[in-house]
């Protein structure tokens, strides 16, 4: 089974996803680029983070759920610990994933104020541009710096808050959708408009007393003020109570539409 993950070697998803697969692992450049990968069957599972404790979304990976038809069959959760890595203490350039980037903001203002920060793909494309430039330092799981490479770790826990922490979901061809598991997430992108929408698309769950872990709104793309909600629920598909409330926001839909991306299990991974 190939496993397609952000990369290249080293990044925090490489890392989540070597903690569910003992298979062959690829990577690729963008999330974007990984769940259509899996949409068109070029890989059975990808692994994406979704969400952060300190910067919340990562909109990349919501936005592909509504534009390809995957199904979500994991989730990890893992603390998330960043390094500051370079050859030595003479950079004036830092390079990470925008996420890293703003986790540390805080931290990097600190102890190196006014210093240029670049976002590149991943946390390991800045451990490789380090690597070749004495000038740039890059924000990374510290490990980066121990597999014979010659850059130092210059600090370590340099995120701004300890508590931080990434979650990651598994994605699988739409077939592999399951309705077993103790967490469901859904989209939503209702054709119609009305004061208390929102509320409305809500009381089906509030009703049945099932829990939301989180709703995102995402713009359509289509025009300013249109919506895609992102609804994560703490309850399995096969229950009748999921089917019910499904039942109803489909209604409130109109002709939109509903997606159910799946029922999956959730696991706190440290790496
Ligand atoms: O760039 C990486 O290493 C990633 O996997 C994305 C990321 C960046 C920062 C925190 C968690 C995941």
């Amino acid at each position: 089974m190939t496993t397609v993950t952000l990369g290249p070697e080293g990044t925090y998803s490489h890392r989540a996803a070597q903690a569910v697969t003992d298979d062959e692992i690829s990577f690729s450049e963008s999330v974007t680029a990984i769940v259509e990968a899996v949409a068109d069957g070029e890989a059975e599972r990808g692994v994406v983070p979704v969400e952060n404790s300190i910067e919340g979304s990562v909109t990349e990976s919501l936005d592909a759920f509504a534009e390809y038809d995957v199904a979500v069959v994991e989730e990890i959760i893992t603390p998330i610990r960043h390094a500051l890595l370079a050859q030595d203490d003479s950079f004036s350039l830092v390079a990470s994933h925008a996420q890293a980037l703003a986790q540390c903001r805080g931290w990097l203002d600190e102890h190196y104020p006014g210093v240029n920060v670049e976002a590149v793909a991943s946390t390991a494309r800045g451990v490789e541009r380090a690597r070749g430039d004495a000038d740039i330092a890059a924000i990374g799981h510290p490990e980066n710096a121990t597999n014979g490479t010659e850059l130092k770790v210059l600090a370590e826990d340099i995120q701004d808050r300890s508590s931080n922490a990434t979650r990651f979901v598994v994605v699988a061809p739409k077939s592999e959708r399951s309705e077993a598991g103790g967490k469901s997430s859904f989209i939503v992108y209702p054709d119609v408009d009305y004061p208390g929408l929102l509320l409305e698309l809500l009381e089906p769950f509030a009703d049945r007393d099932i829990n939301l872990t989180r709703v995102e709104s995402r713009p359509s793309g289509e025009r300013l003020g249109d919506y895609v909600f992102h609804i994560d629920i703490s309850a399995g598909l096969y229950e009748q109570r999921t089917q019910d409330a499904l039942a109803d926001i489909e209604d409130i839909a109109g002709k939109g539409w509903v997606r159910r991306l799946g029922s999956y299990d959730s696991k706190t991974v440290v790496n």
